[in-house]
């Protein structure tokens, strides 16, 4: 490089995608459905790109110095990534160009498949709530330099005066969330492949500084890892794979940011900044909100690189304190750093706009910061830090009003939830001994061997969906929806009578989300009507916001389960989701550890279960999907989290009585490494997604010596394909060889609410009549 351009004072790591009326959610499922064509999704997103360029630059970030990122992924930014190296796996090889480039019509069938070829795998995103698609690197993938998307984006916003800042994930994080193809040598790394990788990264830098980009921003957050960490060591890949890039010719300035913890040694921190510097990076990113501190040294050690700082939580919804962000700043410069502002990640995880909700209650808007008004912040900060305090006392003052409001505002801190958290006592934690609960519910429910159920949701069909959008909107009264949902129960519950499941469910027909729908219910939360975030693609969730003290005013599941269980003999779940997906899928306070909000929620909880047993409920399931999601990203901090996880599960359901069978249910990622932990939920019961990997999960239950009811998913609930009885009776047959006949139980992998009844249905009678023929040949020991 000659001359680097300087680095602006204040960015953003990336800014929601999907748009602020979901216009891209709204242009992807168009053209996915073909009623739009390539033309009109590419107009759709240009449209979006530049109304996003605008409005940022209207928040204050200047659009001709490369402060805003042109992060404008179509699917997924790893994919895009994928993408403009070309690095298709061999399934997929016909679809490259000559070049090595990947078109739109490629790009979505990496991103969905094609009916012949699955699709890349989706995988969470660090331990956020994003998914990405999960490059598939052999020895022999392509690595090409094809960026020509972005950089097509790039020349076209240079056109209209603006030059962005372009963001591709960085080489080394790249191939750190990649997996070896199919077929790949036993032991393949893809981090083998790093030097084709590196090449090909020095050609797409050269192709965006031929387009008009002054800065590129790399993004490294797996140097948050263990294994990224120890890579970012002096003298490591790292500092390797970013000497080649930055000797490269011609290039633009680069930013590598990191995102999501304190990247290399945490015992060191700020050390892989230095290395990134030493390798010749012209400024680097850090998370200084979950990340430590660089120290001193790390920091003289920067030299003429930038110090992107980010002090604005690029995770969570709440409003920045400018002045503690301030202090932070300001004493990184005092020792010697040329500092930026920005925010710790991208702006991915929070919606759009805190000014587009109108419903929230009165007491919450001034506490929030979304996307826009976190760039505000950033921009605030940077002219603080500028120009010092007085220059922005006002936007100081306010955010201390707010902060000073939210801290003493009636129902952050309610008295008689904290009295009784304060008054738990290690016997609200356990219950009786798990074989002794075993005997007393098996006198009690009288189930057979192998005993069928599933796992809570029956397929949310358009008329369950018009009839809530119809309460909602008042075309019809509350009491007319009350009775069709009762109808809709009931019919729920005729058909698994039919079905011949032993243990019923009601089918949850009430609930829009399993998370917003005890939000709704719980004292201490508030829902968005416009807070979109997206999960994948085009799918976006909506979590609702925990501001306060939590606790449950009244019953609410019971008056749907005692209906539901006054239809039938049989047993009936009641159905609950836990504590800590409770946290998991909403915006939590940030003020106290969430060890302490979870034992609130699981108070709440705790206290429905109650209710359930005081109405006849002989089962309640407890749903915990999330709890492999929040596990930290360090091995040495896993425990910790484990701990205190595992605790709210129990204060959850340790209130319930002997006879009472507790259930949880688990999916959404592999759960082999936390084993120990299902272990201490100390459940009667637990369903475990399993379908797609073969039940392994059912062999480390089993190694690991597990003793209580297993129900490992036999029905992969994932795609409409119908499992054939024999399909299903192979996956009994392998579970049935590692553990005994007694503790196992028969399910599909999750609830089924996003299936139609058609395959439903037909899938559920092969899974009864797969059970009820094993039944016959097991032989169970007293
Ligand atoms: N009880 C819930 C359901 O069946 C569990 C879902 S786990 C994502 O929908
Ligand atoms: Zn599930």
């Amino acid at each position: 490089m000659s001359t680097t351009p300087s680095f602006p004072a204040a960015t953003i790591l990336g800014y929601p995608r999907i748009g602020p009326q979901r216009e891209l959610k709204k242009a992807l499922e168009a053209y996915w459905a073909g009623s739009l064509d390539e033309a009109g999704l590419e107009s759709a997103a240009a449209q979006l790109q530049d109304r996003t360029v605008e409005s940022l630059a209207n928040l204050g970030l200047d659009a001709a110095d490369s402060s805003i990122p042109a992060d404008f992924a179509l699917y997924d930014q790893v994919l895009d990534t994928t993408a403009a190296l070309g690095a298709l796996p061999a399934r997929f090889a016909d679809l490259a160009a000559e070049d090595g480039s990947v078109g739109t019509a490629a790009y979505f069938t990496l991103a969905r498949g094609d009916g012949q070829r699955p699709p890349l795998e989706l995988t969470k995103w660090f331990d956020t709530n994003y998914h990405y698609l999960v490059p598939e690197i052999g020895p022999g993938t392509p690595f090409a330099a094809a960026v020509h998307r972005l950089s097509g984006i790039i020349r076209r916003q240079r056109e209209r005066g603006a030059v962005l800042r372009p963001v591709l994930v960085g080489p080394v994080t790249y191939l750190l969330l990649a997996k070896a193809e199919d077929g790949a040598p036993a032991g393949f790394d893809p981090l083998s492949r790093i030097d084709d990788a590196v090449a090909a990264y020095a050609g797409i830098l050269a192709e965006l500084a031929a387009a008009g980009a002054d800065w590129v921003q790399l993004d490294e957050p797996g140097l948050v890892t263990d294994r990224g960490g120890e890579l970012a060591a002096p003298g490591g890949l790292v500092e390797r794979a970013y000497r080649t890039l930055a000797d490269t010719a011609g290039r633009p300035a680069l930013l590598v940011s990191t995102g999501y913890g304190t990247a290399g040694d945490p015992a060191q921190p700020g050390q892989a900044l230095a290395v990134l510097a030493a390798a010749g990076v012209e400024a680097v990113h850090a998370d200084l909100v979950r990340g430590a501190r660089p120290a001193a040294g790390a920091l003289q050690a920067l030299g003429g690189t930038r110090l992107v700082a980010g002090v604005v939580d690029g995770r969570n919804v709440w409003r920045n304190d400018l002045l503690a962000s301030l202090d932070v700043l300001e004493q990184l410069r005092e020792a010697g750093a040329a500092v930026s502002v920005a925010t710790s990640t991208s702006l991915l995880h929070v919606p759009h706009d805190v000014a587009a909700e109108t419903a929230l209650p009165g007491h919450l808007p001034a506490w929030l910061a979304f996307a826009d008004q976190k760039v505000a912040e950033t921009v605030v900060l940077a002219r603080g830090l500028a120009e010092g305090r007085p220059a922005v006392a006002a936007e100081l003052q306010e955010a201390e009003a707010a902060l000073r409001h939210r801290a003493r505002f009636d129902g952050v801190v309610v008295p008689q939830v904290r009295t009784r958290t304060d008054a738990l006592t290690e016997d609200a934690f356990t219950r009786g001994p798990a074989e002794r609960r075993a005997e007393v519910q098996q006198q009690r429910l009288g189930l057979p061997v192998l005993p069928t159920t599933t796992i809570g949701s029956f397929p949310q069909t358009g008329e369950v969906r018009r009839a809530r959008a119809a309460v909602r909107n008042g075309s019809i009264s509350q009491a007319e929806y009350e009775q069709f949902l009762r109808d809709e129960i009931t019919r729920v519950v005729r058909l698994q009578e039919d079905l011949g499941l032993d243990v019923l469910v009601h089918g949850e027909p009430e609930r829009n989300d399993m998370v917003q729908y005890f939000a709704e219910n719980f004292d201490g939360f508030a829902a968005t009507e416009n807070g979109w975030v997206q999960s994948y693609g085009s799918r976006c969730t909506r979590p609702s916001i925990l501001w306060g003290d939590v606790s449950r005013p009244q019953a609410f599941t019971v008056p749907w389960i005692s209906f539901a269980q006054s239809l039938t003999d049989r047993p009936l779940k009641g159905m609950l989701t836990g504590p800590v997906t409770i946290l998991a899928w909403s915006f939590v306070r940030d003020d106290q550890p969430l060890g302490e909000t979870a034992n609130q929620v699981a108070l709440a909880l705790r206290d429905e279960i109650a209710d359930l047993e005081a109405a006849g409920t002989a089962i309640v399931q407890v749903d915990e999907p999330a709890l492999r999601e929040l596990l930290p990203l360090r091995a040495a901090d896993q425990q910790a989290y484990l701990d205190w996880s595992v605790r709210a599960f129990r204060l959850a359901t340790s209130g319930a009585a002997e006879q009472t069978q507790i259930h949880t249910h688990l999916c959404y990622s592999e759960f082999g490494e936390v084993i120990s932990a299902i272990d201490g939920l100390d459940a009667d019961v637990t369903s475990i997604e399993a379908a797609r990997s073969r039940l392994e999960v059912v062999a480390d239950l089993a190694g690991f010596g597990y003793s209580r009811g297993i129900g490992p998913g036999v029905y992969d609930i994932h795609s409409p394909r119908v499992p054939s009885e024999q399909e299903v009776a192979g996956l009994i047959e392998t579970a049935l060889a590692s553990i005994p006949a007694r503790q196992l139980w028969i399910n599909p992998d999750c609830g089924l609410k996003t299936r139609a009844y058609a395959e439903t249905v037909e899938s559920l009678r092969n899974l009864v009549a797969a059970a009820r023929t094993a039944r016959e040949t097991v032989s169970v020991e007293a």
